[in-house]
């Protein structure tokens, strides 16, 4: 299943376009960065691929298939979705966050919580000692697993994440990306990020994105992206 954007163009007033034509596409277990500075245009851009936000202009498509608007038609293709901000429910225990996430979309999940919650302890096993705890309870670091568990409960092909590193200290990031690579290799996971900067995170992605001022800054590969050096566009 490949994904692809054409042109795709969002805003939240009219005439005033704040992601303007962003072209990408994302193979199969490919790893692709969205990098650009506040407010250039990335949360827009990504919430407007998973549907929670209007497409204005151009398409989104999977396998060829033009995507319904609507979250609907990306969580029956199998696309997931991390937000920035806190995603797991505070007064619900980590078992009870996996259950419900596990059991919310008919069509993708298991249905069967014990298979989310046993999946989720093999990808990320400190979370075992706290199933009975409340997620508030729980470190910024630790919300962010349960978090994306709970997007992998939903048996994706696709995960996009909207600032995985926010809030959390160099070294939790790090270990998040070392199991971000360790899920796409383990499950053929496509994810696509969006990060304001990220060398740490750089070094594993296929391709990166630049998006400056709502526009497609650079899109091209890992590769060329260093080989250019193109960071003086962040
Ligand atoms: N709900 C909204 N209503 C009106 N304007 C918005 C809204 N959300 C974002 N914007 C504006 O759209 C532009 C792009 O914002 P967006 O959040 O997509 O950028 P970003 O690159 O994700 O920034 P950050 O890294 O700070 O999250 C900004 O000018 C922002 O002020």
């Amino acid at each position: 299943m490949t994904l692809i954007a054409r042109d795709v163009t969002a805003s939240y007033r009219r005439g005033q376009q704040v992601v303007k034509g962003i072209d990408l596409t994302v193979e199969p277990g490919e790893f692709s960065l969205i990098l650009g500075h506040n407010g250039a245009g990335k949360t827009t851009l990504l919430n407007t691929l998973y549907g929670t936000q209007h497409l204005e202009a151009g398409s989104v498509t999977l396998n060829g298939v033009e995507l319904a608007p609507g979250t609907r038609s990306r969580v029956e293709n199998g696309v997931a979705f991390v937000p920035s901000e806190d995603a797991v429910i505070p007064n619900l225990t980590v078992r009870e966050n996996l259950v419900v996430a596990a059991t919310a979309v008919p069509r993708r999940a298991s249905r069967d919580g014990q298979a989310a919650i046993k999946a989720a302890l093999e990808w990320f096993p400190d979370l075992d000692a706290k199933l009975g705890s409340r997620t508030r309870s729980l470190s910024g670091g630790q919300r962010r697993m349960v978090a994306i568990a709970m997007a992998l409960a939903q048996r994706p092909s696709y995960l996009l994440m909207d600032e995985p590193s926010l809030g959390l200290a160099p070294s939790i990031v790090d270990e998040l990306f070392e199991k971000l690579a360790e899920l796409r290799s383990s499950l053929g996971l496509a994810t696509l990020v969006v990060e304001q900067t990220a060398r740490t995170t750089l070094l594993s992605a296929d391709h990166i994105h630049v998006i400056r001022g709502g526009e497609q800054a650079f899109s091209g590969t890992r590769e060329e992206f260093e080989k250019h050096d193109l960071w003086e566009l962040l």
